[in-house]
């Protein structure tokens, strides 16, 4: 549905500044029906993206492409009629004041000279769908922060778009009610097919609504796939920086205290292994114990949930012959678990901690 292909922006320098590189050669595709996340930092680049699909950015080379149209080539006419079919919700609503609730969903139908009975058809089910019928006379000073992007939310589903931008929708609203909208978008995605695109520095956005997430920093898109393998399996540290904190993949601090980097005398590697929801884990681990005749003394392990499917984590004590444990991280990647060398510890140091 949108297709970003080798895209560069550069903003010109401002006074004695230098030219600043928002965006670096971004490839990315976002298929029809997803809901594709954007993360980063600020200052990572990511409004810079988001504003290329509907061209308020303009790229300094390379293509955008929604739905197969290249926007960089349309006219100013062929580009606003492209507009209609991209909506796009912002951080702090951008209502007008003067209008009721009602009116700011119509105004996109009344620029475009739609006539009233046709509005009234179009507004009253976007009002229903957002739960706002009952505040259809009201003005934006009267609403929540949550109500006010319903009506955000309404006014840019009302031109029928196929592809909704959300630029840091979620981020002036308090836990609860962000967590409200985001179900409303994701319900809105299920029931109209929409493609939704949004950025955000959130990870819990991503983690509640995403489908793919892309992780940008200095520009550049550093790492991209779906929620649930960046998320179980993230490799570049920024992606880590994000993600640690909300799936806990990692273990204790007290135990981590008692791990060295280096291997010294008498001490045990120390492992971490991960599985998704299909895969048993202590059979294959007593199994391979069994066969290989070492101990993997499981330390600490835990169960989260990444988009409804259990994602887990186990950190075992090796205790065998070097090559017994070898065999055993061939055998445990034979069975399709993750596995990673977390450092080595002392055994009596390990008992102290546990
Ligand atoms: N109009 C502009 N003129 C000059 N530089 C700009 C302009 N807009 C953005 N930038 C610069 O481009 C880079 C990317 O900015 P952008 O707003 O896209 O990042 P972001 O990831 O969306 O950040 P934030 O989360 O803070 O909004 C930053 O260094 C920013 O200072």
């Amino acid at each position: 549905m949108i297709t970003f292909e080798h895209l560069q922006k550069t903003y010109p320098a401002r006074g004695t500044g230098a030219p600043v590189q928002a965006l670096a050669d971004i490839d990315l595709t976002v298929e029809r029906g997803e809901i594709y996340g954007i993360i980063g930092r600020s200052g990572a680049g990511k409004s810079t993206l988001l504003r290329t699909v509907n061209l308020l950015e303009k790229p300094t080379s390379g293509r955008v492409l929604v739905d197969g149209v290249d926007m960089t080539s349309l006219s100013a006419r062929e580009l606003r009629e492209a507009r209609h079919s991209i909506g796009m919700i912002f951080q702090h609503f951008n209502l007008l004041s003067s209008r009721t609730v009602f009116d700011n969903v119509a105004l996109p139908l009344e620029l475009a000279g739609v006539g009233k009975a046709k509005i009234r058809e179009a507004v009253e089910p976007l009002l229903d769908l957002v739960g706002l019928t009952d505040k259809r006379d009201r003005y934006p000073a009267e609403l929540s922060g949550g109500q006010k992007q319903r009506v955000g939310i309404a006014r840019a589903l009302a031109s029928k778009p196929k592809v909704l931008l959300s630029d840091e929708a979620t981020s002036a609203l308090d836990p609860e009610t962000t967590t409200q909208i985001l179900h409303l978008l994701a319900d809105i995605n299920r029931r109209l097919g929409l493609t939704i695109v949004l950025i955000t520095h959130e990870i819990a956005v991503i983690k509640e609504i995403c489908h793919k997430v892309a992780v940008m920093e200095g520009g550049r898109i550093i790492e991209q796939g779906p929620v649930f393998d960046v998320f179980a399996h993230p490799k570049h540290p920024t992606t880590h920086t994000f993600v640690d904190p909300v799936i806990n993949r990692g273990i204790p601090d007290a135990l981590r205290g008692r791990l060295s980097a280096t291997e010294v005398p008498g001490s045990n590697m120390v492992l971490r292994i991960t599985f998704t929801g299909e895969r048993a884990t202590s059979p294959v681990i007593s199994a391979i114990s069994r066969k290989l005749n070492l101990d993997l003394n499981i330390w600490h392990g835990q169960i989260d949930e990444i988009q409804g499917a259990p994602f887990g984590t186990l950190v075992v004590e090796a205790i065998g012959n070097p090559q017994s444990i070898e065999a055993a991280i061939s055998l445990l990647k034979v069975n399709k678990l993750g596995v990673e060398v977390l450092g080595y510890a002392v055994p009596g140091n390990l008992r102290a901690a546990v």
